[in-house]
């Protein structure tokens, strides 16, 4: 497994270092992220192409992932925050957290979307910065996308909603640069309210890592968010 890791390391750059003074054009922030690239394993591949095969009928959807936010998201957003401007400053500075490691080393993964069964798939194969226990993942990386996973599963079927309460069981160690599978679902609503919940599995299914819980609110556009509180994340970007 080890080996495994370095070759990736290795075909990824990572070792290198990070590229400095990158331009922000237009194809950096169009890359779709959740297509195969150079660092996915076979595994991954795999259940990838599974995947886009169950969509061929239309009842799963590929969810494209950029780093940067599109335009659209913003627009979606603004609502629920009294600045529009900042917001839209801060939001086409901001990268999506899962998205900001480099190729290989960090996230790698894709989600697929069922709207008749309100459930969500992701496949996540997890680099070697992900790196917890030794030769394992954080649990803060396995917990990042419980919540992406689960958030995407509340947002496609609730509309915009922040998380609220989030609870996880480990049940065992996953291994650096395997692939798992997180299967969300929407349990019910109430009100504001989404119950999501999901597990996550070896590809073979046959080993349960994690479950969790988690409760999603729906922003409220009466109640707007003041993004000029947190100060720190709007100093920095300046
Ligand atoms: C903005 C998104 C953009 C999306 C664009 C696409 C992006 C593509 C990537 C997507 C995937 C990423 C997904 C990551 C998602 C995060 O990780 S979000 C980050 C972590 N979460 C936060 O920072 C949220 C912080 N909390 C808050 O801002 C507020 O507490 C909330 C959650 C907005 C709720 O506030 P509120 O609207 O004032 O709600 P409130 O009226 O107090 O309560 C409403 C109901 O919820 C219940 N409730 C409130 N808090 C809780 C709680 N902690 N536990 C249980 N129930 C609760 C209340 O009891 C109440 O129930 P009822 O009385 O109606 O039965």
């Amino acid at each position: 497994m080890l080996r495994r890791c370095a070759r990736l390391l290795r075909t990824t750059g990572a070792l290198c270092g990070p590229k400095r003074g990158r331009s922000f054009s237009s194809e950096v922030l169009h890359v779709d992220h959740s297509l195969p690239n150079p660092s996915w394993n076979e595994d991954m591949r795999l259940l990838f192409d599974q995947f886009m095969k169950k969509s061929e009928d239309g009842s799963w959807k590929r969810l494209p992932s950029y780093k940067y936010n599109p335009t659209e998201r913003i627009e979606d957003v603004k609502i629920f925050f009294p600045d529009a401007k900042l917001l839209k400053e801060q939001m086409s500075q901001a990268q999506l957290f899962p998205r900001s490691l480099g190729e290989g080393v960090g996230f790698e993964y894709a989600m697929f979307h069922n709207h008749v069964e309100d459930r969500t798939v992701c496949i996540f194969q997890g680099g070697p910065h992900l790196q917890g226990a030794p030769g394992f993942l954080h649990g803060g990386a396995i917990a990042t996308m419980i919540d992406s996973t689960l958030g995407m599963c509340a947002i496609l079927t609730g509309g915009i909603a922040m998380t609220a309460n989030l609870n996880i069981n480990f049940r065992r160690p996953i291994p650096l640069c395997s692939v798992v599978v997180i299967n969300c679902q929407l349990d019910r609503v109430e009100g504001r309210k989404l119950f999501v919940s999901c597990n996550v599995r070896s590809m073979d299914e046959k080993t349960l890592y994690s479950e969790a819980t988690s409760t999603f609110v729906k922003l409220d556009p009466k109640k707007k968010i003041d993004i000029r509180a947190s100060g720190a994340f709007y100093t920095n970007l300046q």
